[in-house]
Formats: C-alpha cells, sequence, structure tokens
C-alpha cells in the first residue's frame, strides 16, 4: 500500500470541524443551486474572514476556480503574467488558456517561485504591438507550490503595479491558510487591501471534503460570473454541501489552527532533513511543503518503501507536503526512511 501522507495535501481526509457542518448540513429538503441557509452562512462568513462586502462563489476544485477566476478578468485577445513555476501553467491542462478563449500565459523567472513588480513591467513592456496579446492580469500563488510565502510587503508591491499598469490582479490561493498561517496578518490586508481583485480561496487543501471559493473584491469583476461557473459545469446543485465545510473551518480560526499545524510539521520535517549528509533544501520551508535535493539512493530507497512524493521541480528533487492530519509519527518515520537509504 502507498504511503501518501506526504505526496499532497490533497490526500488528507476531512478535517473534523470540516465534518461536523457537512453533516450537520445534512437535514431534510433544502433549496438547491446556492438558495440555501448553508450557502448563505457560508457567504457571509467569508464575507466577515474578510471584513468586506465581496461576492462569493463556491466551485468543485481549484483548476476552476483559478480558470475561471482568470477567464472573468481576460478577453481572448489579453495575456496573463504568471511565474513559470505556478500551477495555472505547470497543471491546468490549459484552463485558463482555455476558458478564456484563448488569452496567453507569459511565463515570468523569480527566485523561490515568485513574481516581483520589477519581472511582471519587464513581461509587460516586452510587447506593446498590435501582434502580441495584451497583458491584462496578473497571477501570484499564495503561498506558492515551492512552499514560499509572499511577504505582505511584496504583496503590495505587486498590487502597487498592477494598478499602475491597468493589470488586474489574481491570488490563487489554494494554501492560502498556510500562508495567513505563516505571516500572522489579516485576511483582508493580504489581499483586497493589497490590491488583489480576486482570490481562489483553497478549501479542499485546508481539509475539505471538495469545494474553493472564488472572492471577488472587484464586484464588477464578479458580473455574470455564475454565468460562467454554471456553463463550465461548476454549478453545484447541492451547493450546501460545498458551502456547510466553509462553516465549520471559518469558526473560531479553525482554518488558520489547522493550517498552523501543517506549516509546524513541514518545518520538523524541513530542519530534519536539511541536517542530513547530501540533502539541501531547494526552498526555505514558508508553509506546509518541503523541497530537498536527495541523494539517488535516498529517492530510490524511500520508493522502495512505498512513499509517494513528487519529484516534478529539478532534478533529483523531492516535495513532501504536510497537511491537518500530518502526524509527528508520520514526519519521523519519513526522516527515518530517508536516513536508512542515505
Ligand atoms: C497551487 C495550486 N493551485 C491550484 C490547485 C488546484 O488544483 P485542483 O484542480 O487539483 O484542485 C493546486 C492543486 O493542488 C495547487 O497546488
Ligand atoms: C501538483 C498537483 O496538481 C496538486 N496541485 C498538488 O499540489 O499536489
Amino acid at each position: 500500500m502507498q504511503k501518501t501522507a506526504f505526496a499532497s495535501d490533497n490526500t488528507s481526509g476531512i478535517c473534523p470541524e470540516a465534518l461536523e457542518s457537512f453533516i450537520a448540513a445534512n437535514t431534510s429538503n433544502m433549496a438547491s443551486y446556492g438558495n440555501d441557509e448553508w450557502t448563505r452562512r457560508a457567504c457571509d462568513a467569508i464575507r466577515d474572514l474578510f471584513q468586506t462586502d465581496c461576492d462569493v462563489f463556491f466551485v468543485f476544485n481549484g483548476t476552476a476556480a483559478n480558470s475561471l477566476a482568470l477567464a472573468s478578468l481576460c478577453q481572448s485577445y489579453h495575456s496573463i503574467v504568471c511565474h513559470k513555476l505556478s500551477h495555472v501553467e505547470t497543471d491546468e491542462c490549459g484552463g485558463p488558456e482555455f476558458f478564456s478563449n484563448g488569452t496567453k500565459l507569459l511565463l515570468a523567472e523569480g527566485e523561490d517561485g515568485k513574481l516581483d513588480a520589477r519581472e511582471i513591467a519587464r513581461l509587460v513592456a516586452a510587447r506593446t504591438d498590435i501582434h502580441y496579446p495584451k497583458p491584462r492580469a496578473v497571477t501570484i500563488t499564495q503561498s506558492t507550490e515551492v512552499g514560499t510565502v509572499y511577504s505582505l510587503a511584496e504583496v503590495q508591491a505587486i498590487g502597487a503595479a498592477c494598478r499602475e499598469m491597468g493589470l488586474a490582479f489574481h491570488m490563487d490561493g489554494a494554501r492560502f491558510a498556510n500562508a495567513v498561517a505563516h505571516l500572522g496578518v489579516s485576511p483582508a490586508e493580504l489581499t483586497w487591501q493589497a490590491g488583489v481583485d480576486v482570490l481562489s480561496f483553497g478549501g479542499t487543501k485546508m481539509g475539505m471534503p471538495v469545494g474553493e471559493a472564488v472572492v471577488f473584491f472587484n464586484h464588477e469583476l464578479a458580473q455574470d460570473f455564475a454565468y460562467r461557473c454554471k456553463q463550465a459545469g461548476q454549478l453545484a446543485s447541492k451547493m450546501r454541501f460545498l458551502a456547510a465545510p466553509w462553516v465549520g473551518m471559518l469558526h473560531d480560526n479553525a482554518w488558520t489552527r489547522r493550517a498552523a499545524h501543517a506549516n509546524a510539521m513541514a518545518t520538523r520535517l524541513s530542519e530534519a532533513l536539511a541536517a542530513l549528509p547530501g540533502v539541501s533544501l531547494m526552498f526555505p520551508t514558508q508553509a506546509n511543503a518541503v523541497f530537498v535535493n536527495l541523494p539517488a539512493s535516498a529517492a530510490q530507497a524511500l520508493k522502495d518503501n512505498n512513499w509517494a512524493f513528487y519529484s516534478f521541480i529539478g532534478a533529483g528533487g523531492a516535495r513532501f507536503v504536510c497537511s491537518w492530519a500530518t502526524t509527528v509519527e508520520e514526519v519521523d518515520a519519513l526522516i527515518a526512511d530517508v536516513k536508512a537509504g542515505l
């Protein structure tokens, strides 16, 4: 049996707070397509969390959240600046391009998986002629695909650059909870107050059974988004079951408490691995993912031991992701098996 504890945070089960709400929503008949009490409560909980009257939509997964959010920002003749390691580029099977009828992704360089204002300006200025898709949006991932976190100042700088260049600003927050837990800033500061127009707010990796929230801080951009969801097959008829887990997770800050645990497990793992001979960190561990360069013998020993993990970044690079469910015992078992392979 494969050991999937560190393959991704989407291998975890349902967090107790999410499950409790999910079960509580399982009463008798209730209005469908989002016209129910639980969807209202979840939307209100998100508005309270962000301290603003944002538009909230629930979809089934992060690829839909990102692709549809970006499609709502762009026309087919536009382009979107993203990091070359971004999920929208590497793992959404052309979703953003497809749902926007052809928007082009402009791939940016950036240390530790992060964009910066200078690189955005470079890409925007590179082609301004009529023959090239006009830059219209920027998307960043917070926390990033390589387990790093944009500081508040970095997000604010990108927001300011977007405003200056007339670009819409999207945040892929599949692991937004981990970023908030790491930074200890408010969700409002880290999003709309820094200039973010729309957030893909991750629920699945946070510990929900399924589902993400697309949160528009710019009402104009949210217009007709419900129709975009319906046409893309993202309007759940039993919406209450997508929405209810949000009520449980956002209550009493369970969402950041659980994310802080995942981050702490990643820190434990990162510190132990970095101390081993021949093992080095590829990126700083700031959220819930650890990226290390492993000697081939250790990587092979892990695979022989049925550990599942991604090695999609760099030669010899291994990714280990912790979740709300990760235990100290699991972390120490992985460390022991890496040691045994050295
Ligand atoms: C950074 C990031 N964004 C978005 C997603 C959404 O992916 P999915 O469509 O698998 O829910 C993922 C997946 O895990 C991710 O890692
Ligand atoms: C990479 C894969 O698509 C998934 N988003 C994960 O992080 O496991």
